[in-house]
């Protein structure tokens, strides 16, 4: 039997077999790999004076081994209470062997739940990566590491001393934008910029006070004011990566790396430019005197150093929380709590499953490879070897709620309202279109809010995620009940939304803003500067080397690309609904999405740097990568 063979197959069955509940589905087994993946069956009703009837039985499942798939038809929910209790029963029988198939597992303490899989080896067929996915996925990963080999024998017969011989290693795939980074890196709009739009925007704050560990020396009086003033205008703004503080740096080849935990001042000008007034690389500690305030005055070299810290600091607060935590590792709990929780016939679940296709493989294999002992992290991130674990720690105990929904979370960071924030802009925008189409179908199966009530599997699904995947986060906000429509319909936004927008919001800058590596360095091999006295010497040792740079540019692009097996928001192919209800729902969904498309390619146009993370063609509809 060839692979990638697509049949359709049509049987004629001629007794009349009633009304139809459920299809069986067996397929005879021969070869070891010989399983094969089911869309739906379909089933055309020939009644005698009466129009053809359809009756879909959505799968969308491997059909292996011996075992037999039983696919109850598509609108069974709406009658789950009749037909003696038939649907009802399946649906237990269905969650029962799902709860052996997808279990909890503890990865490590402290951080949310996973799903219990050693290797992507021990995952159900179901959430496999398909051929096309796993090929591609695992190529080019080997073409990078080629990459690799051949950029570190061109370095080795050139000298590795100022910073335009990164230069010597900037080729291969990269993006206009990664162009245009490595040429204006340097500049303090383009610093500000990437906290508004730049791979990382979930960290900036407007400012309510000065922050208290703003230790302005005597001498800067000048200084305090001019914070002070734009603090009363409503245009001081903070970046503030505390969270890093006491976490132990990694060590490399038995090299100390070193770690910062830097506050940045920024102020917004009157054109949006958003620009940095002084940089504190550590907190103050009793007992040190206290620590330098860097300016933009001040020599260029030593700015430009304290940039780059910021920018170190950036990455491992964008990789581990604002994506693998705040993405990857919650789309994970839905996906585990979906599978335990809801049957295939509950409308959750099947509004939700296409936006968990491949996350439980991607993130058993961040797990395996990336974050793991020795993993990618371990190699060559200055967080890594368990201080990247103690940050996704401290950043889990954190962890609310209204973080994750984007009305909540702007209006926390003071970031309502403001036009040349675009993520921002688009991430609302988004919001209220998910919000719009998940209302419409969560409206079509319940009709008032005691349907929600009353729904055992749902409040079981949100319980599962808040109290076990999370760890106990109904003290951050989390719901662990539904008392209504509209409480039900924020949770499953903000699930999608996080498995779609988001990730594509903080995934795929990482393409253009991670391969110049002086913007973003992965690690920094020497202490933070405590003087203004910094050389060129000094910053290319504290930069990667080369080989860290060159894994940081390989990782960055087989993690930011575009996949090839991409499918957009909205436009998964699997019918899991039946019915026109769904279909106008649907409808209109992706024509909201096209219109924020437009809005958004005519908007770029006039840009200077244009945004396009959150432009719904770039979203992909699940966390895949
Ligand atoms: C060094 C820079 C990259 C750091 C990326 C950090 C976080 C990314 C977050 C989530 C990514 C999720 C999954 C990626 C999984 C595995 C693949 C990565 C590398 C594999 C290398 C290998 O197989 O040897
Ligand atoms: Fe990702």
């Amino acid at each position: 039997m060839g692979r990638y063979r697509m049949e359709d197959f049509e049987v004629d069955v001629s007794e009349d077999l009633g009304p139809l509940l459920f299809v069986k589905l067996r397929k005879t087994h021969l070869l070891l790999k010989d399983a094969w993946f089911c869309n739906h069956i379909t089933v055309w009703v020939f009644q005698q004076s009466m129009e053809e009837k359809e009756v879909v039985f959505p799968c969308y499942r491997w059909v292996q081994g011996d075992g037999i798939i039983c696919l109850p038809e598509a609108t069974a929910w709406m009658m789950r209470n009749e037909v003696q209790g038939l649907f009802q029963k399946h649906g237990e029988e269905e969650l029962e062997e799902r709860r052996t198939l997808y279990r909890w597992a503890t990865w490590k303490e402290g951080l949310p739940l996973s799903v219990a899989a050693a290797s992507e080896k021990d995952l159900p067929l179901d959430v496999r990566f398909h051929e096309g996915k796993k090929i591609d996925f695992e190529g080019t990963l080997a073409a990078g590491m080629m990459d690799i080999a051949l950029k570190r024998l061109y370095t080795l017969l050139s000298s590795w001393n100022s910073l335009e011989d990164f230069d010597q290693i900037f080729w291969g795939s990269k993006s206009a934008l990664a162009k245009r980074v490595r040429q204006s890196w340097k500049e303090d709009d383009f610093f500000g910029y990437q906290f508004l739009n730049g791979v990382n925007p979930t960290l900036l704050r407007r400012s309510t006070s000065l922050p208290t560990r703003l230790v302005i020396p005597p001498e800067l009086e000048g200084l305090q004011a001019q914070l002070e003033r734009k603090l009363q205008e409503g245009c001081l703004f903070e970046a503030d990566f505390s969270l890093l503080d006491g976490i132990q740096a990694n060590v490399i080849q038995g090299e100390r790396q070193h770690l910062a935990a830097p506050l940045v001042m920024l102020k917004m000008e009157p054109d949006g430019k958003l620009l940095p007034m002084a940089i504190q690389l550590q907190p103050p500690c009793s007992g040190s005197p206290d620590p330098p305030l860097f300016l933009p005055s001040d020599p260029s070299l030593t700015w430009l150093l304290a940039k780059a810290w910021v920018r170190n600091s950036d990455f491992q607060l964008h990789e581990l929380q604002a994506h693998l935590l705040k993405t990857h590792l919650v789309a994970e709990v839905f996906a585990v709590a979906t599978m335990r929780c809801l049957p295939g016939m509950h409308p959750i679940f099947k509004l939700l499953i296409p936006h968990l296709r491949y996350t439980l493989e991607i993130n058993t294999r961040a797990r395996t490879k990336l974050i793991s002992d020795g993993g990618i992290f371990d190699q060559v991130v200055n967080t890594g070897g368990g201080g990247h674990l103690d940050v996704l720690r401290k950043a889990t105990a954190c962890l609310t709620y209204r973080s994750l929904c984007p009305p909540d979370d702007l209006a926390d960071r003071g970031l309502l309202g403001i036009p040349s924030a675009l993520y921002a802009h688009d991430a609302l925008r988004l919001w209220d279109i998910i919000s719009r189409y998940v209302q419409g179908t969560v409206h079509l199966y319940y009709s008032e809010d005691e349907v929600v009530q009353s729904d055992p599997e749902v409040q079981a699904w949100c319980q599962e995620i808040t109290e076990i995947g999370l760890c106990g986060a109904q003290e951050r906000g989390f719901p662990v009940s539904f008392q209504s429509r509209a409480e039900l319909c924020h949770f499953v936004t903000m699930c999608i939304f996080t498995c779609t927008a988001q990730h594509s919001g903080i995934n795929q800058g990482q393409l253009d803003w991670y391969a110049w590596v002086p913007n973003a360095p992965c690690t920094m091999r020497k202490p933070p500067p405590t003087t203004k006295d910094v050389t060129l010497e000094m910053v290319m040792a504290t930069l990667p080397n080369v080989h860290q740079a060159c894994l940081q540019m390989t990782i960055a692009w087989h993690l930011g690309r575009f996949q090839p097996d991409m499918v957009p928001l909205g436009h998964h192919k699997e019918e899991y609904f039946s019915g026109p209800g769904y279909k106008a729902v649907l409808k209109r969904f992706q024509e909201d999405l096209n219109t924020l498309e437009r809005e958004i390619v005519a908007r770029n146009e006039g840009l200077d740097l244009p945004y396009y993370y959150l432009q719904p063609s770039r979203i992909e509809n699940s966390i895949t990568i």
